[in-house]
């Protein structure tokens, strides 16, 4: 399915297909480029919004898997979405679940969250637009994010929906921009412009638009070129063993949190109001 080792030596666009699942039509959620200098593009495609269902997040998973694989010096995850990096989670896949795919589907997210917070390749994201909640926590998990000025909004909402954010969400998130920003971050749910995201930390740089993102994604990554691979590797992933250790030995009861939270009637509730609203704003618009 991966056509990567063959195509890497050039510059060269791969479609990644999704894993066949019984449920899902095959189709390109993610598009993949490698350039001469073995940077990697993962582009988000699953239109609208790039909402995360599970084989979208499978896939990102496994093309990280996959380029870890090739060696390539770094990727750059992104997205085909114009104004949208992703609107985190797939709410319809938290809507009235199936309990075994409600469980996949958590499974997933722990996965890609793992697989991007411990990766061997440096990893980036170029944020042209949009970054709620689950893609915030996906942006969090790699080690360096630009963002371009404008329109675009970054953070975690869980508490402007009356949910309290998971302690593994809040402790990815104080790695990253400190106690006292993840503080008012989190307890306020506010979405961050990338100035503001650049001033708490929460993003490392501004962009004028998505290509100046995509570059300075690029330099970032050859940073790196005069460090030897394996000792990078070696040091990031001594500094995030702690967070990895606490996940993994914490991991079926964060499952369990999230299960329950999802089946509560009170969020199944909230989650039809906050749908219906969604498609109102859209037949609004449309008036
Ligand atoms: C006790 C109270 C419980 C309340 C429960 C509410 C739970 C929701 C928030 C949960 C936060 C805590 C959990 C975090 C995990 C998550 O990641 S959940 C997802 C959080 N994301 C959002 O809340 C974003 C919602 N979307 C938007 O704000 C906007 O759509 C947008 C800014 C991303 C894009 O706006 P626009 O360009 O105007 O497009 P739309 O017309 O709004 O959307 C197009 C299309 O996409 C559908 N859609 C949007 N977001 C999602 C999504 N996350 N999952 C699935 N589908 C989504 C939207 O409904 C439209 O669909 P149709 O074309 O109308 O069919």
């Amino acid at each position: 399915m991966f056509h990567l080792r063959k195509v890497s030596r050039d510059v060269a666009r791969v479609a990644v297909k999704t894993r066949r699942l019984s449920s899902a039509p095959e189709r390109s959620l993610v598009d993949l480029s490698v350039d001469k200098e073995g940077i990697a593009i993962v582009q988000m495609q699953r239109a609208p919004v790039n909402s995360l269902n599970i084989e979208l997040m499978r896939t990102i998973c496994d093309s990280v898997s996959d380029l870890e694989k090739d060696k390539c010096k770094g990727m750059i995850l992104t997205s085909a979405s114009p104004n949208i990096f992703s609107a985190g989670m797939d709410l319809m896949e938290l809507h009235n679940p199936d309990m075994k795919r409600l469980e996949e589907f958590s499974k997933s997210m722990f996965d890609l969250v793992l697989k991007l917070f411990g990766s061997k390749i440096v990893t980036t994201a170029a944020i042209d637009g949009y970054s709620g909640a689950g893609a915030c926590v996906v942006a969090l998990a790699l080690d360096y994010r630009s963002m371009t000025a404008g329109k675009a909004r970054i953070g975690l909402n869980d508490t402007a929906v009356g949910i309290p954010p998971a302690k593994w969400v809040a402790d990815l998130m104080t790695r990253t921009m400190g106690q006292r920003n993840t503080e008012l971050a989190l307890t306020s749910s506010f979405m961050f412009p990338a100035e503001r995201a650049l001033q708490v930390g929460l993003v490392d740089e501004v962009a004028k638009d998505k290509e100046d993102a995509v570059e300075r994604c690029k330099k970032f990554i050859k940073l790196y070129d005069n460090i030897l691979p394996a000792v990078r590797t070696h040091t990031k992933l001594s500094l995030r063993q702690d967070f990895i250790v606490e996940f993994e030995k914490n991991r079926e009861q964060y499952l369990k949190d999230f299960m329950n939270t999802i089946t509560n009637p009170a969020f199944q509730n909230g989650l039809d109001i906050y749908i219906s609203s969604l498609k109102q704003k859209k037949v609004k618009a449309a008036a």
